[in-house]
């Protein structure tokens, strides 16, 4: 009887891997209340009688059954009611109540939470993702009704490799960590950063349909050099100081052997790490591992897609990108993260290196204003965008930002320091003499408070012709005379899940540039002209499920021209190289998740 039951069992998750839009059936090991309590299985009052009977849920329900399209109508009144209720409170406390009646569902339903959360992607991001996400990090302690994801501590030491097998899951595809050691443009917020892998993990499921049941957030406990967290008695997380050097760099590779070793097919993103650990990380591990850092990575990809977008939007061809100007302001993981990506991207475009020793269109700046040669202590990634000292005239070590504007007139003005209203009025107003006819302003810190300038701000300081794009989402504004000026989110959000989609589709070995660079190339070539015109330089967040099927179909393309893809599920590398780049989409398309109540099927 029990070879019978493991046999079907087995033919049934056959049945499931290949026919992923069709509700077949779901193997469940519990019964009764154990299932009710289970948000990977729950189904409320949305349990069929047969199946109350066949999991002895039958006397544990009210007896009437409640259709899946009922429960969402049900859920989003509720919504809307909140919404409604209100509207005279801050912005904050209405963003933390739909955070928690969100949070709520996802305890307890994730079947329609997580179909809640794709078809209303616009309205939902801002809460499970940036910016509230970050309110949700501050307010951590606070907000603790369950754990949700792995927490390994610096006391764990020694223990990881058994602890990994605490998670239920038996597969798991996608990780994010943090060591929340910069959290978005927060700062340390230690043990609290959790909540973003929790959000990453979130668009992973909604963006990029990687089943929710083999997804894990892990936060990496390493201590916190926040004062005001080490003084708090409720804080959450190891009240000590973050370790460094060797003992730091000996958790994560604990935690790195650990996860491969249990889930040897794994896809691990880095989030929001400083960034001295954040390139070290990426070095250390990116040959032996399959994983990316998306604050390096992903943000580069989104922004070089957004520069080559400006240049179109100039009506200039593609290869005029090398003659941009472009100044960045902020020299960490992401600055320079993006200045690489855009440096490789000239030098494909010119195909020579003559262009890599000047680097004469990058402007680098951070806390201390312009980098120049002459910089004490220079981090050796910023190194490379150093200025020769007084290269143009009047602009030496630590320029400001304002004369670095006045005198280079960039193309695109680029901001991810993290700091709030630096494109000040008087920035904004300098980037008018600006050299290009449709100057770019990306204001890409998070969250909305740490954007460098406004929407409003930019349009009307800078001018109605600018291509304006932020990290977090602003309305678009009116011009007057029935014009727009077009907001576009520039965030990573539009590359990380294709990337960890494709590379987990196509069973890469790890992460090449060249994966990420097919991935930044499929973004940036997803607009039309005629969007562009408009300043639209990226899709609407309502297409994110198409947007990552075509990336994730790009990065699968790129790992296996490189001889990368190992192939996934019954899937061999083989049968990976004779698909056509249409067999590609449709493969990614049919391995993609989607939220539906599936007949449940107990086994022991
Ligand atoms: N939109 C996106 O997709 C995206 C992606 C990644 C990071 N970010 C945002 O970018 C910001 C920075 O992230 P990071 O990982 O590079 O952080 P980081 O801490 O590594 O770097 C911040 C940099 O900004 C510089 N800086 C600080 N104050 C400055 C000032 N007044 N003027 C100029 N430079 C200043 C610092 O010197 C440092 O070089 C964060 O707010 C983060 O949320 C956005
Ligand atoms: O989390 C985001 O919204 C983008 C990015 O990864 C960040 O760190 O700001
Ligand atoms: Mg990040």
């Amino acid at each position: 009887m029990w070879n019978v039951a493991r046999s079907a069992a087995r033919s049934l998750r056959q049945y499931r891997r290949f026919s992923a839009a069709i509700p077949g059936p779901c193997i469940v090991h519990k019964r009764g209340t154990d299932i009710l309590h289970d948000p990977w299985f729950n189904k409320d009052t949305g349990f069929p009688l047969t199946e109350r009977d066949r999991l002895g849920l039958r006397g544990l329900l009210p007896p009437r059954v409640i259709s899946f399209e009922q429960q969402y109508e049900r859920f989003m009144n509720s919504y809307r009611s909140l919404e409604n209720n209100t509207q005279s409170e801050p912005t904050s406390v209405v963003s933390l109540a739909k955070w928690r009646i969100l949070n709520r569902l996802h305890d307890r339903n994730e079947t329609l939470y997580y179909r809640v959360l794709i078809d209303n992607i616009k309205d939902f991001s801002p809460i499970i993702y940036t910016p509230t996400v970050g309110l949700v990090c501050q307010n951590y302690g606070g907000l603790f009704r369950r754990p949700r994801g792995m927490y390994f501590s610096a006391k764990d030491k020694g223990e990881m490799m058994s602890m990994i097998y605490n998670w239920p899951s038996q597969q798991v595809d996608m990780i994010v960590i943090t060591d929340g050691s910069r959290i978005l443009g927060l700062g340390d917020l230690g043990v609290q950063g959790i909540g973003i892998p929790i959000g990453k993990l979130d668009m992973y499921v909604a963006a990029a349909g990687i089943n929710p049941q083999r997804i894990l957030p892990v936060m990496l406990d390493i201590g916190t050099n926040n004062q005001k967290l080490l003084k708090d008695d409720l804080y959450l997380g190891l009240r000590q100081p973050r370790l460094e050097g060797d003992e730091y760099l000996s958790i994560i590779d604990e935690f790195m052997e650990a996860a491969y070793t249990r889930w040897p097919k794994a896809i691990v993103q880095f989030e929001d790490f400083q960034m001295k650990w954040a390139f070290e990380t990426l070095q250390r591990y990116r040959k032996r591992f399959c994983m990316f850092n998306d604050d390096i990575q992903g943000t580069a990809g989104v922004a070089l897609a957004g520069l080559l977008g400006a240049v179109r939007a100039q009506g200039k061809p593609l290869k005029d990108f090398v003659k941009q100007k472009i100044v960045v302001v902020g020299a960490g993981s992401a600055g320079i993260g993006v200045l690489n990506m855009a440096k490789q991207a000239v030098s494909r475009m010119l195909q020579s290196s003559e262009i890599l020793e000047s680097n004469h269109q990058f402007w680098l700046l951070d806390k201390d204003g312009l980098i120049t040669k002459e910089r004490k202590n220079i981090d050796p990634a910023a190194a490379p965008y150093a200025r020769a000292q007084g290269e143009v005239e009047g602009l030496g070590e630590g320029a400001t930002l304002l004369d670095v504007v006045k005198k280079v007139k960039p193309h695109v003005l680029l901001g991810l320091s993290g700091v709030g209203g630096v494109f000040n009025e008087q920035v904004l107003k300098a980037m008018k003499q600006s050299d290009s006819c449709r100057p770019a302003i990306f204001a890409m810190s998070n969250p909305t408070m740490n954007a460098e300038c406004t929407a409003v701000d930019a349009f009307k300081h800078a001018g109605e012709n600018i291509i304006f794009a932020s990290g977090s989402p602003f309305e678009n504004v009116p011009l007057g005379n029935g014009k727009v000026g077009y907001v576009n989110q520039a965030n990573n959000m539009y590359l990380f899940p294709g990337i960890g989609l494709g590379a987990l589709l196509s069973g890469a070995r790890l992460i090449s540039d060249g994966m990420l660079q097919a991935a930044a190339e499929c973004l940036a070539s997803y607009m039309t002209e005629e969007d562009i015109k408009n300043g639209i330089l990226f899709p609407s967040i309502s297409s994110i499920r198409h947007i990552t099927t075509q990336v994730g179909a790009a990065v699968v393309e790129a790992a296996v021209a490189e001889e990368l893809a190992e192939g996934h599920g019954d899937v061999d590398p083989k049968q990976l190289s004779h698909m056509s780049k249409e067999d590609i989409v449709d493969y990614v398309a049919r391995n993609m998740w989607y939220p539906i109540y599936n007949p449940l099927v107990h086994e022991k």
